[in-house]
């Protein structure tokens, strides 16, 4: 776990063994603690070297360990103080990654020499913790308070350039880091005096005062401001400037028992438990499987370095940009010659010049490509076509994907010679930017497929989960009754206003109706059109509020019929300054559309709490994300929370609609389904779905035992 060698005649090397992160779990800290009293100890030994097996340094705590109540083992502040109080120089060998508890040891170390490519940082606040094992008090002492404060806030990685510049390494190098540091630590052999004679205190951050720091109660004022407005609800980045502030003004041992205080309130706390669930939610999906049984360590991907992108409207553009980042070599069709043009200069904009494209208004370019992601108009006729088209023109073996957010993957794979070789690509706006991509199969999807689909998805850098084929998958399929229950809330009473507040006060960077604005109200007009749900010939004569013996809401499509699409056209359910205007204002109009639509309707505006709100909008959305496992479309919650995570912005710190179901508590989420069914009826959305309902007669197991419960649901089906 803590590997000891004396080399080089009088340097103690110890090198931290647990792959693959060397994550500092309790046998990891044991063996550090043993080493270093042993390099403190033995004669022989002039100074010391840290390390990390297999090019790694450390990526900190263990994160599985987290959920026990007290850490087994010597405690991380424990081993560090040892460390830094050693009389012989510690030198930290810094190949891949230090991170969190990780760049903790090295801080704790008297010097560190840092590989070109390493980088360190604290992603603590991601995991709703931030930098509890003297990080938050060292860092600030080494450099200083504006940049340790950005480093902890923002969690971001630092290249080891960077690092250097800010006195964060004192070397940078390109060679074996290890053997740097060996020579490093003896280097002033030759010359005088030796290092290992030098005194340490100046190296020894605890011993340090924090540079000084000019107007720094308005400094730490103007940040927790900042923190306040961006954190959308997560304590951990406020916890950051609290301790921060503590490394500024107080000696080392205060801020250490501040920090061990901040932690504390952090360590077990529901938020800390929702970001770390993510963690690994993230990761999850890597492990994907079909229900024939296919899985992710049994099926190879085909190689793929060409791509083709038919249709370049503003999804397209981003996922031409995606693929070329990916190091793909890309060919952009669209067969508008206005918009290919205007499309080539988007997106050399966005690659700023870089990434292999071409252009073409010819579909017969994506003759030679390996995969081909069709991201034209979301209509089913139009896409039928050119899958059909794609079948004839491009060479055996091409995988056919579709970016459709809802349409049928099977009534597609149809159309062509090789069904087996279609997949849906479902990436989210921006496509370039947004982590997410859900990797859609179809009963023919042949596991080879959806295997090339996850890896190219890994490439580009999205988090990728595989789902089943249904309307709408799994997150717009979720989204319907969350979009549904806003509507009928205002039918009741409620304004956008009122209902975006509570989902933004809930942690979502935008509520639904500004979401709605954004993402165009056209948008859902169409897809309900395909659905047969509106249009001219389907309303005629039938009541305007229910189909096919629901209760339906009409307000969205009674906007566009106004010409409101939201942003794009200056009005959606808030009133902009322009067209592509982004700041949001109350509209009178709205006020008195809704006021004149209830009127008509016979509807009573009520009070409406926020709290109805959320739990009508959150558990109509969860109690679909059960009918999805119910139905296999996700393989497990740890799936749908990543999907909401990543490519709808549920807040990490509620962990994802699932996990967040699972901290209120199964049996109350059922209570108010039934609650809110009792009184909407007509809304089959709002009935709890049994699944939910055999979890809750099941004891409500924790979330990783779900499964359990699902497959003996399904083996009943
Ligand atoms: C008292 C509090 C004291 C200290 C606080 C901390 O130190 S908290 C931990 C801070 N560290 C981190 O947050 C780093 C987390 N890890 C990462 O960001 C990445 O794993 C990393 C190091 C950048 C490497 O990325 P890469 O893409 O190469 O690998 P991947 O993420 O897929 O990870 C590989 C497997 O390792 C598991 N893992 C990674 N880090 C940890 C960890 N710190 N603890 C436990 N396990 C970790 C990860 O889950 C992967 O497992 P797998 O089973 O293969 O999915």
């Amino acid at each position: 776990m803590a590997q000891y060698r004396v080399v080089s005649g009088s340097v103690a090397l110890i090198t931290i063994q647990n792959p693959p992160v060397n994550a500092l779990r309790a046998a990891v800290r044991e063996g550090l603690f043993n080493t270093i009293k042993r390099a403190s100890s033995d004669p022989q030994v002039r100074s010391v070297v840290l390390s990390g097996h297999n090019g790694t340094f450390c990526g900190g705590a263990d994160i599985k360990e987290f959920g026990n109540v007290s850490l087994p083992g010597p405690h991380l502040v424990e081993i560090f103080q040892l460390m830094e109080d050693l009389v012989k120089p510690v030198v930290a060998a810094i190949e891949g990654f230090a991170l969190g508890g990780g760049l903790e040891l090295a801080l704790a170390c008297h010097y560190r020499i840092g590989h070109s490519k390493a980088k360190v940082g604290f992603p603590e606040v991601n995991l709703g913790l931030f930098p509890g094992a003297g990080g938050s008090q060292r860092l600030p002492r080494l450099v200083g308070v504006p940049a340790a404060l950005d480093i902890i806030i923002t969690g971001r990685h630092v290249a080891a350039g960077e690092a250097l510049k800010l006195g964060l390494l004192d070397r940078v190098i390109d060679q074996n880091t290890v053997d740097a540091a060996v020579t490093f630590s003896k280097i002033q052999k030759c010359t005088s005096p030796p290092i290992s004679g030098k005194p340490l205190d100046n190296h020894r951050l605890g011993n340090r005062p924090c540079p000084p720091l000019e107007n720094m109660d308005a400094f730490f004022e103007e940040a927790m401001k900042r923190v306040h407005s961006r954190a959308r609800g997560a304590v951990a980045p406020i916890t950051c400037v609290q301790a921060v502030r503590g490394a500024a003004t107080l000696p080392f041992h205060k801020g250490m028992e501040l920090e061990k205080m901040l932690l504390g309130t952090l360590f077990n706390s529901a938020q800390a438990q929702a970001s770390q669930y993510c963690f690994f939610a993230e990761r999850a999906g890597a492990r994907w499987s079909m229900p024939s049984g296919a899985r992710w360590d049994t099926c190879k991907a085909k190689p793929i370095s060409t791509a083709a992108v038919i249709g370049l409207g503003t999804m397209g553009r981003g996922i031409t940009v995606a693929l070329a980042r990916a190091g793909l070599s890309v060919v952009a069709v669209e067969t508008q010659e206005h918009q290919l043009a205007e499309a080539q200069r988007a997106v050399s904009r966005m690659l700023k010049g870089g990434g292999r494209v071409s252009y073409s208004p010819d579909l017969q370019a994506a003759a030679e490509v390996d995969l081909v992601v069709e991201a034209v108009f979301e209509d089913m006729a139009i896409k039928e076509k050119i899958f059909k088209q794609l079948s004839e023109v491009c060479k055996p073996g091409t995988l056919l994907t579709t970016n459709t957010s809802t349409l049928d993957i099977d009534r597609l794979a149809s159309c062509t010679r090789d069904p087996q070789l279609v997949v849906g690509m479902h990436f989210f706006a921006p496509a370039h930017i947004m982590r997410l991509l859900e990797v859609v199969y179809g009963p023919r999807s042949s596991p080879e497929a959806v295997a090339t689909a996850m890896q190219l998805g890994k490439r580009m850098g999205k988090v990728s989960v595989a789902v089943g084929n249904c309307t709408g998958f799994v997150g717009n399929r979720m989204l319907k009754p969350y979009l549904e229950q806003a509507n009928f809330l205002l039918e009741e009473g409620a304004t956008p206003e009122l209902v975006d507040a509570a989902l933004e006060e809930f942690g979502f960077p935008m509520g639904v109706f500004k979401m709605s604005d954004l993402s165009g109200l056209d948008v859902g007009w169409r897809v309900r059109k395909e659905e047969g749900l509106t249009g001219p010939g389907v309303t005629a004569g039938q009541p305007m509020r229910i189909r096919h013996g629901r209760r339906y809401s009409p307000l969205g499509d009674l906007m566009c019929e106004e010409g409101r699409y939201g942003q794009k056209t200056g009005s959606g359910w808030y009133l902009y300054d322009k067209p592509g205007g982004r700041v949001a204002r109350s509209d009178p109009w709205l006020r008195n559309f809704l006021e004149q639509y209830r009127a008509r309707h016979g509807l009573v505006a009520r009070r409406i709490s926020q709290q109805e709100v959320l739990e009508r909008c959150l558990y109509a959305l969860i109690n679909e994300g059960f009918r999805v496992l119910e139905d296999g479309i996700a393989a497990s919650p740890q799936n749908i929370d990543a999907i909401y995570v990543f490519g709808y912005s549920w807040p990490k710190h509620r962990g994802g609609p699932m996990f967040y179901a699972s901290q209120v508590g199964l049996a109350r989420v059922l209570e108010g389904l039934n609650h809110y069914h009792q009184a909407h009826p007509d809304v089959p959305h709002l009935e709890p779905c049994s699944l939910l309902r055999r979890l809750v007669a099941s004891g409500s197991p924790p979330i990783n035992k779900w499964s359990e419960v699902v497959k003996g649901h399904r083996s009943q089906l």
